[in-house]
């Protein structure tokens, strides 16, 4: 979110001693209701700027830490100006300008030149989120916690093998852990409650968490700067290794290369890898094959696609820990509309809240509506043959290619029958259609499937259930 911007009541200025005074009675408030860690960790850099035309003008040092007091201590914070100065008219935290005569000022938390995402035990995270240190910068989001992870049933064996690896101290129970899903589903957040659970439990193991895009860039950096050495033995003698997103070394021979001799070196020496990527390690296309079984090696858990209880649980904990206030029927019509990805719910329930503060108006289903209306459009469209396929492919654990292949034997057959059905009630394509989707077939062994499968579901129970199932993922 750009502008951290917060509209309340109405009048103009005050004077700057009484400015200041409601300020130190604000923080106290804050101090006093959220605590002294949440106090210290997010709101104690605040600082107020000015009140000029009724508006508070406040900083922080960091955007990173500017978001997160936005999104969750802005309502509070309104309330506590209007409440204490009623000529308030609006509220506006903004980054603090870096102070550049005197080189001071802090860098952002992501900024773009960053490309270490190391962090050596508590203390770095304690710094960063204090924002105190910039080279101490760890990038793990302090949201991404397992306490903040709402587990249902499309992510609760992703969650607790990640769990499971965090609060091994000396074993390594998988090796490699893979978790595999959609976007916005929650990997990365996975991935940052390791790091911090590890952080609070084992704080002198060695950890490092980047995306696999960063690994590359960095090892093009020591290619080019002839440190490749150096590189090595960063990668080779951590404790947990984390690479986010692996599926953007498929294609990159090198950095596949140097990436597999890592693993190697890692589970050589029994060191904990965990990984991430959009897609199973055998659905991996242009990565290697020797590195794809290796992916597979350990514990490949998914995470599937959100239920309507998920995400309802989930906008329920985020509304609590905002402590904000809404009306249950909007928090549930999101959870039934909104069903791309967490990522996207999230926002959703974010634009909604930023709307009822600038126009200083209750949530309503109306309003929810009309600020939502693009978001609400796309989440209508139709489900796509190519969604069906990877979802069966998944299911019945065959390769997403072996949808278009010609291979006949029964265990791939038998799914491409099954996506095919599926395609004929949940789309609206033709038999032809549906046919050319599937490596181009004629459109008359799309009805036989589409008869097998009928007759099987009335045969084979276990065979109705993955079906019914399947369809329930994909509506
Ligand atoms: N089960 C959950 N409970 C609470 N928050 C969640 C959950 N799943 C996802 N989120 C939130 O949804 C957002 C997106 O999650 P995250 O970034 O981890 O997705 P991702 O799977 O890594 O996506 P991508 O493939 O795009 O990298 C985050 O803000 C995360 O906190």
């Amino acid at each position: 979110m750009e502008t951290g911007l917060m509209t309340a009541g109405a009048g103009s200025g005050t004077s700057v001693m009484t400015d200041n005074d409601n300020w130190e009675r604000i923080r106290e408030k804050l101090r006093t209701e959220y605590g002294e860690a949440t106090f210290n960790s997010w709101l104690k850099n605040i600082e107020l700027e000015k009140i000029d035309g009724g508006k508070v003008s406040m900083t922080l040092p960091t955007r990173f830490l500017r978001d997160w007091v936005f999104n969750n201590y802005a309502n509070r914070i309104r309330q506590l100006w209007c409440a204490a100065d009623d000529s308030v008219k609006s509220v506006d935290i903004r980054v603090k300008p870096l102070d550049r005569k005197n080189g001071a000022g802090h860098k952002p938390t992501f900024g773009l030149g960053e490309i270490t995402e190391t962090f050596k035990g508590a203390r770095a995270v304690a710094a960063e989120t204090a924002g105190q240190d910039a080279s101490l910068m760890a990038p793990l989001d302090p949201r991404f916690t397992f306490d903040n992870f709402v587990v249902g049933k499309s992510n609760e064996l992703a969650h607790a093998a990640a769990r499971r690896v965090a609060e091994a101290k000396d074993s390594v129970p998988f090796n490699p852990l893979y978790i595999y899903g959609g976007v916005g589903l929650g990997k990365t957040h996975l991935m940052h409650a390791i790091g911090h659970a590890i952080a609070a439990n084992c704080p002198t193991k060695r950890v490092i968490y980047l995306s696999a895009e960063k690994f590359m860039y960095r090892f093009i950096r020591a290619l080019r700067f002839k440190d490749t050495m150096n590189f090595k033995d960063q990668f080779r003698s951590v404790d947990v290794l984390m690479i986010d997103d692996v599926q953007f070394i498929a294609g990159k021979d090198s950095t596949q290369e140097e990436f597999f001799h890592t693993f190697n070196a890692l589970v050589d020496q029994n060191h904990q890898i965990i990984i991430s990527g959009d897609r199973s390690p055998t659905d991996l296309e242009g990565m290697e094959e020797r590195m794809r079984s290796r992916l597979g090696w350990g514990l490949v858990a998914d995470i599937h696609p959100t239920d309507y209880e998920l995400r309802l649980g989930i906008l329920q904990s985020k509304v609590e820990q905002g402590k904000i206030e809404i009306d249950p029927r909007i928090l549930e019509f999101l959870a039934h509309r909104i069903t791309s990805n967490v990522r996207e719910l999230e926002g959703a329930l974010n634009r909604v809240l930023a709307y009822s503060d600038l126009v200083g108006r209750a949530v309503t289903l109306e309003s929810t509506q009309e600020v939502l209306r693009d978001l609400l459009r796309a989440n209508d469209r139709r489900i796509t043959i190519e969604e069906i396929q990877k979802k069966v492919a998944e299911h019945f654990n065959i390769r997403m290619s072996d949808m278009h292949s010609a291979r006949r034997a029964r265990a791939v057959a038998r799914p491409r029958q099954v996506a095919m059905y599926l395609a004929k009630q949940l789309t609206s394509r033709s038999l032809p259609d549906i046919g050319r989707k599937f490596g181009g077939r004629d459109h008359t062994t799309v009805m036989h499937a589409l008869r097998k499968i009928e007759e099987l579901r009335q045969q084979d129970v276990a065979l109705a259930e993955d079906i019914d199932l399947l369809r329930r993922m994909l509506e």
